[in-house]
């Protein structure tokens, strides 16, 4: 099953991989015809009834794979009006060849006849709520005729991700739905087939631009971020907290021993620092930590350079044990996770040594020992972000690769920037979204510094900005 977001990511990923859509929407045609000609014989009339987006697109294409049918093409709108270029470029083939073409721009004037098959591609995934006009008329219409109705995609006006069936929407005897099942679709009283229309696995599997736009909350979400880091280590948790400002974070706060508060707040004037009265974190602090993080709604990332002094460690055992909102935890946090109950909603972000540390898979290749990554995640019961050249990132079930980055990544404090990216786009978006969204951020940004070697992670912040807004 897929959600439609979750389908956008991939298409987009599809052809960034050099499938572009176009040929995505040939195949969904071609697959469409196929279930046409299951259901009609030879020689049955067969009208397309073509939305303005995509999905009438689809059945733009099939009817030049419907060779042998009386057909009727009708296009709910004018062609000027159809919204997409893809859809257009295929209604122009159509006409030019001499298709049986019409532009219905009045609802009224829809005449459907008493054909034997009507294709209901008026709308797809693209819906929002009960249909308006003219496509409301045209459902009646489709609806109170004899013939059988194949839909493509999603019978119109369906909700593919909830289900919702509104009362105008069409009802189908057939749907042909593309790439994976659809959640939406599973109640439905007809006939649902999945087609492959050759969306290559890495799609799926590889991190590319729809993940970020997937991943990415839009820059005005609000989200606040929380670091709790910091005591033996002074530049970890400050990389962390810019690092969740660059990828859109409102604000970053920084919870630290005293000793460093003056350090911390030095390198940035933009982190709020909030000291703690000692020289490392120790259970005293937990309770005002948590009031303070669950007030705020904030987004926790608990761990880089807090050290392994044992009250350090009873703190985040605690901390982790009594906070229930959603937080990354990296570095000298992550030790703790396998032995604690906890409630939040975490992304552990362990590097090779650290997911062994944890009880993890022992691996020098990632990529290789996604399964075991995976295994493990699901043992965890949370997501697990393992970090290397190729970086895993997997909840137990769905597992999703990044290959972004620069040898030069390799460099102190690149884990720390990361952590704080997901911190950032944890607020609003699911965990696994958000951290495959990250890595591939991270890595772009080192990728188009363009430094062989020498490259700092201070440098990733500065070009992070442009990765995430500019290239979603
Ligand atoms: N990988 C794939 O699954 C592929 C799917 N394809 C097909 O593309 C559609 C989705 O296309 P899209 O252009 O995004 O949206 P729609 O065609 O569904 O419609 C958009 C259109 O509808 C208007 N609209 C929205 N809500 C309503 C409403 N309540 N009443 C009336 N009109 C409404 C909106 O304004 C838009 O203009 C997918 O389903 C597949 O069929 C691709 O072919 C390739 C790969
Ligand atoms: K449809």
């Amino acid at each position: 099953m897929i959600t439609t977001a979750r389908m956008g990511a991939v298409d987009r990923n599809a052809a960034a991989l050099g499938v572009p859509q176009k040929q995505l929407m040939e195949s969904s045609g071609n697959a469409v015809a196929r279930v046409v000609r299951e259901v009609a014989s030879e020689g049955d009339s067969v009208t397309i009834v073509a939305g303005r987006g995509n999905n009438g697109g689809d059945a733009l294409v099939a009817a030049r794979f419907l060779d042998g049918y009386d057909l009727s093409i009708q296009l709910l709108g004018r062609p000027e009006a159809i919204s997409t270029d893809i859809a257009r470029e295929n209604w122009e083939a159509l006409e030019e060849a001499g298709y049986p073409c019409e532009s219905v721009t009045d609802s009224a004037v829809l005449e459907l006849g008493e054909p034997d098959v009507v294709v209901d591609a008026m709308l797809g995934t693209g819906i929002s709520g009960e249909l308006r006009e003219p496509e409301a008329s045209a459902a009646r219409a489709i609806n109170a005729c004899d013939a059988t109705v194949v839909s493509v995609d999603v019978p119109s006006g369906v909700d593919a991700d909830t289900g919702d069936v509104p009362e105008s929407a069409v009802e189908a005897d057939r749907v042909v739905t593309f790439h994976d099942g659809k959640l939406g679709l599973a109640e439905l009283d007809c006939e649902v087939r999945v087609e492959d229309i050759g969306i290559p696995a890495a799609a799926e599997r590889y991190v590319g631009p729809g993940d970020l736009e997937l991943g990415t909350p839009a820059p005005d979400a609000g989200t606040r971020v929380f670091v709790i880091g910091g005591g033996p280590y002074t530049g970890a948790p400050a990389l962390s907290a810019q690092a969740a400002l660059r990828a859109g974070a409102e604000l970053s706060f920084l919870a630290c021993p005293d000793s460093i508060g003056d350090v911390l707040a030095g390198y940035a004037e933009d982190l709020i620092v909030q000291a703690y009265d000692s020289d490392r974190l120790s259970p005293d602090e937990v309770d005002d930590l948590i009031e303070t993080a669950t007030k705020h709604d904030d987004v926790v990332v608990l761990g880089p350079g807090l050290g392994t002094a044992d009250e350090t460690l009873d703190a985040a055992r605690t901390f982790l044990e009594e906070f229930e909102g959603p937080m990354v935890v990296d570095a000298d946090a992550l030790s703790i996770v396998p032995e604690v109950d906890t409630d939040a909603t975490l992304v552990c972000t362990p590097n090779r040594k650290e997911l062994a540390g944890m009880g993890g898979p022992e691996l020098d290749d990632l990529e290789a020992g996604a399964d075991e990554i995976e295994a493990f995640a699901a043992d965890l019961g949370h997501v697990v972000m393992a970090k290397a050249e190729a970086d895993v990132v997997s909840d137990g079930e769905r597992t999703r690769i990044s290959t972004r980055g620069t040898p030069g990544m390799v460099v102190g404090g690149t884990g720390d920037t990361l952590a704080g990216i997901t911190a950032a786009f944890m607020g609003e978006r699911d965990p696994l979204d958000a951290a495959a969204a990250a890595a591939y951020a991270n890595g772009r940004a080192a990728e188009r510094l363009e430094k062989g070697g020498g490259l700092l992670a201070s440098d990733l912040l500065d070009e992070l900005p442009g990765v995430i807004w500019g290239e979603r």
